[in-house]
């Protein structure tokens, strides 16, 4: 997985390199993070000799790291032009050197230095070198940067996202976060990402990942990510305090579906009952048993209201579906019925498609409150429980829920605004008061624990993804992947779910389309989204193991 930080970890690192016992110099660190941009850089500006570099330098260390890399474009080849306007007397002692340094190779002609302190640069002199260069380097600021873009940085932003959308169309290379990009949030100065912030082709980000650059609209500005460790030593980066996030990636999910004992059974794999439908939204229950199904769950039952049933019944065979009560949607007399029935299943998933209904508000709390076993709880499920969330500290057994952005801002009050601002602190605020399990359904999902510490973020999944359907599916694949025969822990489990189900989507996007593909061809391509992460792990195994184990020792001539 890949460590996300804030910027107030980084700088907690940045602070322990620098002392005892390392007792790296900020010089050297500045150093290496200007060098690395130019080193990294290469690939896509295909070698810097002869290469026109506008570079800009903010009056932070960020700035501080735009200076070095013009000194090592200039050596690679580059002809460099160089804009800071800060006052000096409040440049860190680092930046002040490397500026010296650069200043006395500033010839006017293959490195021009343009510095206006305290005042704007010159823009028509500005616009002139970006639209003939190949190459933007954006080091105006980085992790220091919060709120609105003040002037004249927010100046100096708008006329390079004018030139690259309008007549030029350089290689724009962002200095550890593209400028105006919040490393905490990957929110963007204004409303606008286009004006807002530097939109770069990639990002060279040091030390550790930010997580700005993994959140909407940070990550669309920050290109491709590449991290430079700078030189800083290996347990600084590892240490961690506060909140850790992590970016699941396909060996963690990998190493985690394992294969399955040879010798199992069905009752290894789990019981997954879905409870769910009503007269007006069968299909929704029926897709998150699809989804288990395809997930491979041990069995799944499938409880849907008495007249939903026969429109269901047929659907999946392999789906043990059954009507309750006699009506078309649940009410309290169903409660009985179904907490009795989920003594026999291992996980109950609640919510797809029971629909609104005064009389099923009570079904809902009633089963949360009495059923004695795991629960996912997902769309009209939570809906119930808006105005009842102490539920859920009265369970005994956990329960994960699997809202999207609206359902969240309903549960908590807050405006979707505020939770895209913020969405790692409120999921972890709202996980750590109901003592539930979180996964915010969204791009990109976030799954927290009841404690609150830990935060995945999943990136897999595609746009084609948004429609209804989907996010029912997702509920069958996080019973699923919960029961599972290694009986992983809810958040794992949750993100092995949000993982695969991505993976699924963007599998059918290259068997099928972009879009227009439905959820239940997404909860079919999960098995080959799982072969394809079996093959990839025993890929790495190959790697990793000589190849003589893999010969057959006995058949040799
Ligand atoms: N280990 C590392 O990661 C290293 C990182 N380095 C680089 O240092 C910056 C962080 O430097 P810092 O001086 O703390 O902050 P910035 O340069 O990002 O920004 C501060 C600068 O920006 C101004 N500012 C803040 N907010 C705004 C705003 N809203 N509008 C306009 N200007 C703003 C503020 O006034 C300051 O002047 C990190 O990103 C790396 O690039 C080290 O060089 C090596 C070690
Ligand atoms: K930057």
């Amino acid at each position: 997985m890949k460590t996300l930080y804030t910027a107030a970890q980084m700088r907690q690192m940045d602070r322990e390199a620098m002392a005892a016992p390392y007792g790296l110099s900020p010089t050297v660190l500045m150093e290496n993070a200007g060098a690395a941009v130019i080193a990294k850089g290469a690939a896509y500006v295909g070698g810097w000799n002869r290469k026109r570099v506008t570079i800009l330098c903010g009056k932070g260390n960020n700035g501080g790291d735009g200076l070095v890399a013009a000194r090592h474009a200039l050596a690679a080849g580059a002809q460099v032009y160089v804009y800071i306007w800060g006052d000096e007397t409040t440049y860190s002692p680092e930046s002040r050197e490397h500026l010296q340094t650069l200043r006395a190779m500033a010839d006017g002609k293959t490195c021009v230095l343009a510095e206006t302190p305290g005042a704007l640069p010159d823009l028509a002199m500005l616009r002139r070198h970006i639209e003939s260069s190949q190459v933007v380097v954006d080091a105006l600021v980085g992790t220091g940067f919060h709120g609105a873009l003040r002037e004249p940085t927010a100046t100096v932003v708008r006329l390079v996202g004018k030139c690259i959308r309008t007549t030029a169309s350089p290689v724009v290379l962002a200095v550890d976060m593209p400028s105006g990009v919040d490393a905490d949030t990957g929110a963007v100065s204004g409303d606008d990402p286009e004006t807002g912030a530097i939109t770069a082709t990639a990002t060279i980000t040091f030390g550790a990942y930010k997580r700005g650059l993994f959140q909407y609209p940070g990550k669309i500005c920050a290109g491709e990510v590449l991290r430079d460790p700078i030189g800083m030593p290996f347990p600084v980066l590892q240490r961690t305090a506060g909140t850790v996030t992590y970016m699941v990636e396909a060996a963690d999910v990998a190493a985690r579906l394992s294969l399955r004992s040879p010798n199992g059974h069905k009752g290894m794999h789990g019981t997954v009952g879905i409870v769910g439908g009503s007269e007006s939204m069968s299909g929704a229950a029926l897709l998150a048993a699809c989804g288990a199904v395809r997930s491979g769950a041990g069995k799944v039952c499938l409880r849907v209201p008495a007249k939903v049933a026969p429109a269901c019944m047929g659907k999946y065979t392999e789906v043990m579906a059954a009507g309750a009560g006699t009506g078309g949607h649940f009410t309290e007399a169903d409660v009985q019925t179904v907490c009795e029935e989920a003594r026999n299943w291992s996980v109950l998933a609640l919510g797809p498609g029971l629909g609104r209904y005064a009389e099923t508000q009570a079904f809902v709390r009633q089963v949360l409150q009495r059923a004695a076993l795991p629960v996912v709880l997902d769309a009209d499920g939570l809906y119930h429980v808006q105005a009842a969330q102490d539920i859920f500290q009265q369970r005994a057994y956990p329960v994960i829920l699997t809202p999207h952005l609206g359902e969240f801002s309903r549960l908590t009050g807050c405006s979707v605004a505020a939770i895209q601002a913020d969405s790692v602190g409120t999921v972890q605020a709202f996980a750590r008061s109901r003592g539930v399990y979180v996964l915010l359904k969204g791009t990109p999902t976030y799954i927290v624990s009841p404690t609150g510490q830990t935060v995945y973020v999943n990136e897999t999944g595609n746009a084609g993804m948004s429609c209804g359907g989907m996010g029912d599916v997702l509920t069958g694949i996080v019973a699923a992947m919960w029961v599972r025969e290694t009986h992983p822990a809810p958040a794992e489990a949750a993100f092995m779910a949000a993982y695969l189900h991505g993976a699924a989507g963007d599998r059918c996007v290259r068997t099928i389309g972009s879009y227009g593909y439905t959820p239940e061809e997404l909860a079919k391509a999960v098995p080959q989204a799982i072969r394809e992460l079996e093959r990839q792990a025993a890929d790495r195994y190959r790697e990793m193991v000589p190849s003589s184990h893999f010969e057959d020792q006995g058949g040799g001539e």
